[in-house]
């Protein structure tokens, strides 16, 4: 009999996430019958989106992992192989590589709990769950889908030294537009200006309408937005006729019991014919393989960088999770198992 653990969620957020919401359980798994495998994780993601998707089987938060074949009785899945698999906060887990990804909802997640890593070159496999992965392939078709940018565009992106907006940034450049980047403090900017952002403020001591006024006093042709609340709507009314604003992510509201003001964009698109389209990334599956080779290459080439931190260990991963909501760390947050 194997032994697992995993991560289940013991009460629901009221407020911000604490480690109190979370406990680690050990399980044996069953024996595994005709065509099953046993994977291990080797890494595991936490993503912003865990805090609000309201999805959980058996309790256990949401996510994908790369994980390793450990036994098998499918010849297609011999013991060695690497795997992506959406199976939340799980160390070990018997499953059958066709079976549907229980977190399925359309346009929102893989319809199957496995994925195949992609053949695009020799990459640390940690990278599916980064640049390589969901996050990266969310900065990818959100940008060049999306906000569709030309060579002097000026591009606004929040959240910017994060798995997201790191990637959109370094991928503007590539485009020949001039970015500007905001993050919460000065080893992030300090990284930022390193990937070659033309400009990078901190928001929490500059407003957004104050970097406007400084970096783009001429306005704004494609803003990605990360982080919704106020400062979406400021650069929103700073877009130029034609602007094309990415609705990616609202991390300023996740993790609270608050909402804030709504008000009447309407009249701002309408007037200024801007397109504002929001994104889900996996509409974009049948696509993931040729935009991973084009940043595979672009990796290989130099143009593309990437950053992880790590944690080491199963037993942090609501520590990793909460690091989000902290913003202290930069690029992808990995917990590795
Ligand atoms: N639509 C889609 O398909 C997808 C959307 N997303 C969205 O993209 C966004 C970025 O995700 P990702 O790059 O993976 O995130 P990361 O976890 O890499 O980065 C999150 C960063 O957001 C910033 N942040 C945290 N809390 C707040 C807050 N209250 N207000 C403003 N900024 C905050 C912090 O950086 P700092 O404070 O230094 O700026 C933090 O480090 C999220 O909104 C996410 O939901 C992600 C993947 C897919
Ligand atoms: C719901 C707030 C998060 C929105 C932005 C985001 O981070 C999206 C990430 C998706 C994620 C699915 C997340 C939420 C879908 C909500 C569905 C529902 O029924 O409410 C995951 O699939 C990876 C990203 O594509």
């Amino acid at each position: 009999m194997v032994k697992a653990k995993r991560w289940i969620q013991i009460k629901p957020f009221e407020g911000p996430a604490s480690l109190d919401n979370f406990k680690l359980i050990e399980e044996e798994l069953p024996a595994l019958k005709d065509g099953e495998i046993l994977i291990e994780a080797l890494y595991l993601t936490v993503d912003p989106y865990m805090r609000v998707f309201p999805k959980r089987v058996d309790d256990t938060p949401i996510g994908q992992q790369v994980a390793r074949v450990t036994e098998s009785k499918n010849a297609a899945y011999p013991v060695g192989k690497l795997v992506l698999a959406m199976v939340g906060w799980r160390d070990k887990t018997v499953l059958h590589p066709d079976q549907d990804n229980p977190f399925y909802v359309t346009r929102f997640a893989p319809k199957k709990t496995l994925s195949q890593i992609p053949d695009v070159g020799d990459f640390p496999s940690s990278l599916y769950l980064g640049i390589l992965g969901m996050p990266g392939l969310t900065a990818y078709f959100g940008l060049l889908e999306k906000c569709r940018p030309k060579p002097g565009d000026v591009v606004v992106v929040s959240a910017a030294a994060g798995a997201v907006g790191s990637v959109v940034g370094q991928i503007a450049k590539i485009k020949g537009c001039t970015v500007i980047g905001s993050a919460g403090n000065q080893e992030k900017i300090d990284w930022l200006k390193s990937l070659g952002f033309d400009h990078v403020f901190n928001y929490k001591t500059t407003t957004v309408g104050q970097a406007i006024k400084e970096f783009a006093p001429d306005g704004i042709d494609c803003y990605f937005d990360n982080v919704g609340g106020d400062y979406a709507l400021t650069v929103l009314d700073s877009l130029r006729p034609y602007g094309r604003m990415c609705c990616c992510g609202q991390i300023s509201r996740y993790d609270t019991t608050q909402t804030g003001p709504i008000k009447d964009l309407i009249h701002t698109i309408m007037i200024n014919e801007l397109s504002v389209s929001g994104i889900m990334v996996y509409s974009y599956s049948e696509n993931f393989t040729s935009a991973q080779q084009e940043m595979a290459n672009w990796i290989k080439e130099g143009k593309l960088q990437y950053r992880e931190t790590l944690f080491d260990g199963f037993t942090k991963l609501p520590e990793a999770f909460l690091e989000i909501f902290k913003g202290s760390s930069a690029g992808k947050l990995i917990v590795k198992a």
